[in-house]
């Protein structure tokens, strides 16, 4: 009870406030560009639904290939988007007819001719490490992003298309996607994300590995049967259309709430019970101070409208 007058009291002095100063920045998010994003050459960052941001990659005609400066892209977009207010959720998805055609064979064939103008093999292989590193970071900056990411996939998702659609938090297909893990078919290991996260995303060793090891293909059906998706939609329209409507109901909650959430089980992902317990204890004694807290459970109690959350 004491509680319960407590929470009353602290809503009283700051809901009003809270309300209309986030309703004012609500509304100027509604009318906002993404001008404070870099303007990016190979991608395209859109804003469908206040709070909502969309992240295409952008490079049809050669069905979405991630060049070096797409992968650099990637990156600074996600970056950016970790830490600006007016983005809450992120969807990744692909222009034109397919999702992805993988990493982009030319710029592979560029680093072997930058690799042949270095003599020392002990050279060569910083210059790779370090190139390796590069790409590894610009996909794991979806995993670090403190904003959920669900990747919306349609027809071909190949190689590197694992790599990034597994480093996202939910994933969803059409139809007529297809995905395969390509790298062994082309004489390489998986190196930037697929061999450690796609066992985790599907929870099979065993057809993680088999995928992994064969190159084989496999359809919509099996990746959403193995969990690799959560959901089939029947064409890229209503995917994408599935896709906003998933990320707007995530938009509506807390920030402070769906952000220690992602954390958390990114963290816990490779963390034991006790370390994952330990850590979400550490953020919840900040975090259940939180306004948004104070505002949600009251409007449970209530049977209010749902808060309106201020940005984060
Ligand atoms: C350090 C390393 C880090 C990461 C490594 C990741 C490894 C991988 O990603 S492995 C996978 C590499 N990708 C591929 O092997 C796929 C190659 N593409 C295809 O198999 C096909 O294009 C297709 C996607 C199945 C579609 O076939 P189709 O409809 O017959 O179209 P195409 O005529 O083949 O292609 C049209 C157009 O796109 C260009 N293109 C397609 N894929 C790539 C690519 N990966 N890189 C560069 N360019 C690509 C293709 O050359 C055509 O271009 P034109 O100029 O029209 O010729």
């Amino acid at each position: 009870m004491l509680g319960q007058r407590s929470l009353m009291l602290g809503r009283s002095v700051i809901t009003s406030q809270i309300q209309s100063s986030a309703k004012r920045l609500l509304c100027s998010a509604t009318e906002q560009t993404p001008s404070k994003i870099n303007k990016f050459k190979e991608i395209a960052v859109t804003i469908p639904k206040p709070f909502v941001y969309q992240v295409e990659l952008n490079k049809p005609q050669k069905y979405n290939a991630i060049s070096m400066q797409m992968w650099i892209e990637i990156k600074d977009c996600f970056e950016q988007l970790s830490d600006d207010p007016d983005c809450r959720v992120i969807i990744l998805s692909g222009a034109g007819k397919h999702f992805t055609a993988g990493i982009d064979l030319n710029s592979m064939m560029k680093l072997g001719q930058e690799l042949s103008q270095i003599e020392d093999v002990g050279r060569k292989a910083v210059h790779l490490n370090k190139r390796i590193k590069l790409y590894q970071d610009g996909f794991s900056a979806l995993e670090v992003c403190r904003k959920p990411v669900i990747a919306a996939v349609h027809s071909a998702c190949i190689g590197a298309g694992i790599d990034i659609i597994t480093a996202a938090d939910i994933r969803y297909c059409s139809e007529d996607a297809w995905f395969q893990v390509k790298e062994v078919e082309i004489g390489m290991a998986a190196d930037v994300g697929t061999l450690q996260r796609l066992p985790k995303a599907i929870g099979s060793q065993s057809l993680a590995r088999e995928l992994c090891l064969t190159g084989r293909k496999f359809l919509s059906k099996e990746a959403h049967a193995s969990g690799l998706v959560s959901k089939v939609f029947a064409d890229k329209d209503t995917l994408i259309n599935g896709a906003i409507e998933l990320a707007e109901t995530i938009a509506s909650m807390s920030p402070i709430a769906v952000q220690a959430t992602k954390k958390n089980m990114v963290y816990s992902l490779d963390h034991t019970n006790q370390e994952g317990l330990d850590q979400i204890r550490e953020m919840n004694q900040a975090f259940l101070q939180s306004e948004d807290f104070a505002n949600a459970v009251m409007a449970q109690i209530s049977k209010d409208e749902k808060p309106v959350f201020s940005k984060l």
